[in-house]
């Protein structure tokens, strides 16, 4: 029985980046946010979204995701009728992706808002990906060239590390590339320790 590895941390804390390096060693990577954009291009959901958020943030029958997220992050009320339209069309998703991998020990699932989503409740495993707020709010206005107004109001609608950690397994604390490598490889070989044990 594949076991799912859930991959989780506060925006900008290198999830992805982790996730890479896990997928480097052979482990099969599931990025929610990614999943979840293509997801958002079908017409079942575009349906749902126009019809909950009006056609005004759709060009050319586009969805702009900038209007969409000033709404949202905005107003909470608002993000959570945006998560009970996506999340469950994800979790679908997944679960028919993780059909592929029936012969596989491990797999990863990664995703920002694991514990907020309910997705945690999938995983065997959860790593809680951390680093220093600053550190974060910095590399995401120079990966997504937005704002620290902007990159807070999303900090503000996830859990804080101190919650994500008290029901994490693993935690990697993200400050250099290097020492994540290392959590990456430590954690590879605990779990290979507790697969033959199970
Ligand atoms: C509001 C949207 C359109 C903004 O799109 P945008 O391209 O600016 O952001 P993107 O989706 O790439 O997310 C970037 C980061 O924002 C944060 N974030 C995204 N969605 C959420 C959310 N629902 N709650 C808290 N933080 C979120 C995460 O840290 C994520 O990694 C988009 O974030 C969205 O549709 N969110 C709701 C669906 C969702 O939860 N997706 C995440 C994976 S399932
Ligand atoms: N240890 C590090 N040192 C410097 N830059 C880093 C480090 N880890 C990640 N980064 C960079 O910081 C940015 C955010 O990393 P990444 O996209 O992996 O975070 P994330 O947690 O997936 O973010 P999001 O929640 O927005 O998807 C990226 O540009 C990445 O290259």
């Amino acid at each position: 029985m594949t076991k799912i590895i859930g991959l989780t941390g506060g925006i900008g804390s290198g999830k992805t980046t982790i996730a890479n390096y896990f997928q480097s060693f052979g482990i099969p990577v599931y990025i929610a946010d990614d999943e979840a954009r293509k997801i958002m291009r079908s017409s079942e959901i575009i349906a749902a979204i126009k019809n909950t958020f009006g056609e005004a943030i759709f060009e050319s029958g586009i969805l702009n995701r900038e209007k969409l997220a000033k709404i949202v992050f905005n107003e909470p009320e608002k993000l959570e009728l945006l998560n009970n339209i996506v999340h469950p069309a994800v979790k679908k998703h997944f679960e028919h992706w993780l059909l592929q991998y029936k012969k596989i020990h491990y797999v990863i699932y990664e995703a920002a808002i694991l514990f907020e989503s309910g997705g945690y409740k999938n995983c065997d495993f959860i790593i809680t990906v951390t680093a220093p707020v600053d550190k974060r709010i910095q590399r995401v206005i120079e990966r997504d060239k937005t704002t620290r107004e902007l990159v807070l109001k999303r900090i503000n609608a996830q859990w804080t590390d101190e919650k994500r950690i008290s029901k994490s397994d693993f935690v990697i604390e993200n400050i250099s590339l290097e020492n994540a490598k290392l959590e990456v490889y430590r954690i590879l070989k605990i779990l290979k320790i507790k697969q033959k044990h199970s």
